[in-house]
């Protein structure tokens, strides 16, 4: 399947140091695709790059033909002293149908708040908000910085769960940024581990099973992945990622919902 948006050895320098080293990944219709990374590893300025926003000192980025795209970026500032409603905020900068800006709204789960304050809204309100405006263009391919900052732990699982039915009833993929491993493993088709360059990619349970990941979270054999163990009633398909998913013995551990 064609990508609907590919990085091919993208090298990206801020003055002498190189912050993107050689990274390729392609993003196809339909997926969900989550870059996970520490604090300072590259990812808003990989989201960046793909969106042409950055320039390259190495390598391409490359866009199907007439892609429609949402963008969802990493900071939004939005004045506080200024009134705002939401119902307004979703006609910037490109002015909207009511029918439409409802329709978003509705997507997103927050359809009665059209008339409130954009400062009075809370986090997770906010954030669909943000995302609702992303949806209005019908994008097939959503980007989305860190989607869930700001929330506590049911509010970013909720979230996580709306991106899955969002994509399930517009069937746009989903490329986002995250530099916490827990609920957003559960959510992605795919995880492509960033530190400068891709350490790892595959399948969440590939990923949080590589050396390289563990490394770079400083997770033992334990920690974190507690949270994704469960009772195996169930066998698993064998997951098809990239290179790294060593043999071990199955300690009942894996990220998948359910
Ligand atoms: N415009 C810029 N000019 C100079 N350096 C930059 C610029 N943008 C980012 N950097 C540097 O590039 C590195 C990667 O930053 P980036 O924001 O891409 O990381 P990140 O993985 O998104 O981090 P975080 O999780 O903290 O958001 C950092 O060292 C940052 O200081």
């Amino acid at each position: 399947m064609t990508p609907l948006i590919a990085a091919d050895h993208v090298c990206v320098r801020f003055g002498g140091a190189e912050v993107l080293h050689e990274v390729s990944l392609a993003v196809k219709p339909g997926e969900i695709v989550t870059i996970l990374g520490p604090n300072g590893s590259g990812k808003s300025t990989l989201i960046r790059a793909l969106l042409g926003l950055v320039p390259l000192a190495h390598g391409t980025v490359s866009r199907a033909e007439g892609l429609r795209l949402g963008y969802v970026p990493q900071k939004l500032a939005v004045d506080r002293s200024m009134p705002l409603t939401v119902r307004r905020f979703l006609s910037l900068p490109t002015r909207v149908s009511d029918a439409a800006a409802a329709a978003a709204l509705a997507r997103v789960g927050v359809e009665d708040i059209g008339q409130r304050q954009m400062a009075a809204l809370s986090g997770g309100q906010f954030q669909r908000v943000l995302l609702a405006r992303a949806l209005l263009s019908e994008p097939q391919l959503l980007i989305l910085d860190e989607p869930t900052q700001g929330l506590d732990q049911p509010g970013e699982a909720a979230f996580y769960q709306l991106i899955e039915t969002v994509r399930h009833q517009t069937g746009a993929a989903v490329l986002m940024v995250s530099h916490d491993l827990h609920v957003v493993m559960a959510a992605s088709d795919r995880v492509i581990c960033l530190n400068g360059h891709v350490c790892c990619e595959g399948t969440p349970r590939v990923v949080s099973n590589a050396p390289e990941y563990r490394a770079l979270f400083g997770l033992g054999t334990r920690g974190a992945l507690a949270l994704y163990q469960h009772e195996h009633d169930h066998a698993h398909d064998h997951d098809h990622g990239h290179g790294h998913d060593h043999a071990h013995p199955h300690h009942h551990e894996h990220s998948h919902a359910g």
